[in-house]
């Protein structure tokens, strides 16, 4: 596992690794989201939001890349950073050498392809249409050799994410887990250097999910791309990852490969509840898992 050098004294943290000096570098880098309207403390004083990331530099690889970590530990926060969507309030963040945040639009899209959370589209064009646009609008201009090594890279893209039945049908008629299928033939097809994707398939069937991962980690392999995933399904970062982002609580994390980061005690860590209750996280209620995880201590 990667060593995170962590200063408590002043929250300087330092993750670096030996393949890591190409891809991501945040250099002392500090973000606090605007403060909510509304959002008061007891005397009805506006709350101060703290930073999420406070004078942070860490220097991240190139790869297939899982983050993984309990809601609202910053795994998005930091993809959206990496990637040029926020901007910090200080220090700067490189992506592959560039000051990525003060790009153009295009030259940003081009280096970094982000799948956000929840996207929302308005367009009535068909999901043939679109597919052909970002295809032809991106890194490939359209023209790209399966990675499979035969035939077009588009026409593997509509086979792998299973996309043949709603070819002709409008994004916005579809349901959720084919919009994220959609979404991932979007990422590949549009080639940027980098995509950053954030929980893209968790609307997805399980087979679906393994057959993606399986095609998206080969994708990023063959095309010298970097995927950072964000996911809450730990066998498949197991299985699929190459290399893990763990994030503990405290925003402190640890890099490397799922066996180095994965084990019992990091989980523990991470999750705050017993290593053999996270298996079964995903089905239980809140109060459930609190009452399994008082018995087992
Ligand atoms: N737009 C926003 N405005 C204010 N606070 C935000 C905003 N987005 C995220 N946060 C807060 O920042 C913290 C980190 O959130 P982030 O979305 O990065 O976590 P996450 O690890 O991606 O969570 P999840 O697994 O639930 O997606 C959380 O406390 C969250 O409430």
């Amino acid at each position: 596992m990667c060593p995170l050098f962590a200063d408590e004294a002043d929250f300087f943290y330092y993750i670096k690794c030996m393949d890591s000096l190409d891809f991501v570098e945040f250099n002392d880098v500090t973000f606090t989201y605007p403060a909510v309207e509304g959002d008061v403390d007891e005397n009805g004083e506006q709350i101060v939001p703290k930073p999420i990331f406070e004078h942070f530099s860490a220097s991240l690889p190139k790869g297939f890349v899982s983050l993984v970590g309990q809601n609202g530990c910053g795994k998005s926060t930091l993809m959206l950073l990496a990637s040029g969507r926020l901007k910090p309030d200080s220090g700067n963040v490189s992506l592959l050498g560039k000051d990525v945040f003060s790009l153009g639009e295009e030259e940003k899209n081009l280096l970094a392809t982000v799948i956000y959370q929840n996207m929302e589209f308005e367009t009535e064009d068909s999901v043939e249409s679109l597919l052909s646009q970002v295809y032809a609008g991106g890194k490939f201009a359209g023209k790209a050799v399966a990675i499979g090594g035969t035939g077009d890279l588009k026409d593997e893209a509509i086979r792998v994410f299973e996309l043949e039945g709603v070819l002709n049908h409008a994004l916005t008629h579809l349901s959720k887990g084919e919009i994220q299928r959609v979404l991932l033939a979007f990422s590949v097809l549009y080639g940027s250097e980098s995509i950053f994707m954030d929980e893209p398939m968790f609307a997805m069937e399980e087979a679906q999910k393994e057959k993606s991962l399986a095609y998206l980690k080969e994708f990023a392999r063959k095309t010298n791309r970097t995927i950072y995933i964000a996911m809450h399904e730990l066998d498949l970062t197991k299985k699929f990852a190459e290399k893990v982002l763990l994030f503990y609580p405290n925003r402190d994390m640890s890099f490397g490969t799922p066996d180095e980061v994965l084990t019992d005690e990091e989980l523990e860590k991470a999750y705050e509840i017993p290593a053999a209750l996270l298996k079964k996280k995903e089905d239980m209620t809140r109060e459930q898992l609190a009452a399994e995880s008082a018995m087992m201590r």
